[in-house]
């Protein structure tokens, strides 16, 4: 049987994208070197022009009387037996643009190039930024030290519009259009198409799709305004949502119930206790600190390559679409030491029974890679196939890296946003005691806008848990 291959994208695992990083450094190298080469072989080439001081003889008896010299026939005759083909295959010897082939041959492609503008989109829309700020490197308050050229503008404002989101699109063909008027570049003239001209024509139809034709010149006069002032919307921005709040940061504080050190849920926390704060009581979610280490996460991560990772979907949970999130390599074995480790350190701090097999999954989220709303239950009674197997009584979330900005997880249904913060961990019951889906449960990932989002996840099944706790309260 024949396993379908699943093309590996770069962009929804900042690890992979740093492997295109490597694979630019080596482009890049092999460019370097035949344009050196390149070089080198115009002036041999040009030596050898010089040295043979051809003449072009046009008439045929000049060439006939050329020829009836002897030493010229033999002459003539071992140029092209011996020499044109040197010539030619040092001309066509290009190392480098073999290497370059196989490269090009792992390029990103054009899914992996729209799931980046999804990336990018999202980042937009859900921290409310102004197009002129992103593209000016300044992200929700944090000033990068990039800015986006107008091929890059370009290519976003061409995907909002076929989203038809029009007032977006234009603003991005307005900042196009501003990025092609600054001094003119060659290379952009010669690849980016297309031309100002054009850039032009589509900030109008953009405008027009929701607009009239009678304020045709006032959409003129806005392309030439300060891009810094953002268009007006000429059809209702549509709200945000509720994830899009909590994104932003638009949750009320949340109160603190009980921060306290747990000495007591099992023997080991008698030698090692945890700082562990209740951060809500219905559902009840636990957030403890400092219970992963450095060297833990290095070993975890450092040799995980995309190669061994695989690509994550939404429909393993109780999303409404399949969507492409994430890597996540999973470890189904019964524990190499470190697993069992990390697992026993979950008993430990759950009281819970973690099952025989580690099942640790390692996620690397992309670039504005997020996780839509859903509930991490699998809802057994709208699934009935899924009673074997049985629900997942609790989520266990390790975060493995601080996320400088975004990325936050969140709980829209009783108002819950927790940041990433390294070595910290998030736990929480999925279902009632009844084993009904515990909706306020439901949580979504907020698109990274910077960092490398790092999380270790596991759920403790419900039938593990049989003898030992068969209610939570
Ligand atoms: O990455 C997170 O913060 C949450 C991940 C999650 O919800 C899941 O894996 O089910
Ligand atoms: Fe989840």
């Amino acid at each position: 049987e024949e396993k379908k291959k699943i093309v590996l994208i770069y962009t929804t695992s900042i690890r992979a994208l740093g492997e295109l990083r490597e694979i630019e450094n080596s482009y890049m190298e092999h460019l370097t070197s035949y344009v050196r080469s390149l070089h080198k072989k115009v002036d041999t080439l040009k030596k050898y022009l010089c040295s043979v001081a051809h003449v072009n003889l046009d008439r045929l008896e000049s060439r006939v009387q050329y020829v009836a010299n002897p030493l010229n026939a033999l002459g003539l005759l071992r140029r092209a037996h011996e020499d044109w083909p040197k010539w030619l295959s040092y001309i066509k010897d290009q190392e480098d643009v073999e290497k370059m082939d196989k490269l090009v041959a792992q390029m990103p492609n054009a899914v992996d190039m729209n799931e980046a503008l999804m990336g990018l989109e999202r980042i937009e829309r859900f921290y409310d930024l102004k197009a002129f700020d992103m593209a000016n490197g300044l992200v929700a308050g944090l000033q990068l030290d990039t800015r986006m050229t107008a091929p890059e503008c370009l290519i976003l404002a061409d995907f909002m519009y076929n989203r038809s989101e029009y007032t977006r699109a234009a603003e991005w063909y307005r900042l196009t259009w501003n990025n092609l008027q600054l001094p003119l570049n060659p290379v952009a003239r010669e690849f980016y198409r297309p031309n100002q001209e054009e850039v032009r024509k589509r900030f109008l139809i953009s405008r027009l799709h929701e607009g009239s034709i009678d304020h045709i010149n006032e959409y003129l006069a806005e392309l030439s305004q300060d891009p810094a002032i953002p268009l007006v919307y000429l059809k209702p921005k549509p709200a945000a949502t509720l994830i899009e709040r909590g994104c932003r940061g638009d949750f009320p504080p949340r109160p603190m119930l009980v921060c306290r050190y747990n000495h007591t849920t099992t023997p080991f926390l008698r030698l090692a206790p945890l700082k562990e704060e209740e951060v809500s009581r219905d559902p009840l979610i636990w957030l403890y600190h400092d219970v992963l280490y450095d060297s833990e996460f290095e070993q975890l991560t450092v040799n995980l390559t995309r190669a061994e990772m695989v690509q994550g979907y939404t429909d393993n949970y109780t999303t409404t679409e399949k969507e492409r999130i994430f890597y996540v390599n999973i470890f189904e074995g019964s524990g190499e030491k470190l697993d069992r480790d990390l697992v026993n350190r979950m008993a430990d701090i759950s009281g819970l029974l973690t099952g025989e097999h580690t099942q640790l999954g390692t996620v690397n989220y992309g670039l504005g890679s997020h996780f839509p709303e859903h509930g991490d239950y699998s809802d057994i009674k709208a699934n009935p196939e899924l009673v074997e197997e049985g629900d997942r009584l609790v989520t266990f979330l390790f975060y493995m890296t601080d996320v400088p900005l975004g990325g936050a997880t969140i709980f829209p249904k009783i108002n819950l946003t927790i940041q990433p913060k390294k070595g910290s961990a998030l736990f929480w019951y999925n279902i009632h005691n009844d084993w009904e889906p515990h909706v306020l449960t439901r949580h979504a990932v907020c698109p990274t806008i910077e960092g490398n989002r790092w999380i270790l996840t596991k759920s403790l099944m419900a039938y593990d848990q049989m003898f030992v706790k068969l209610c939570y309260k």
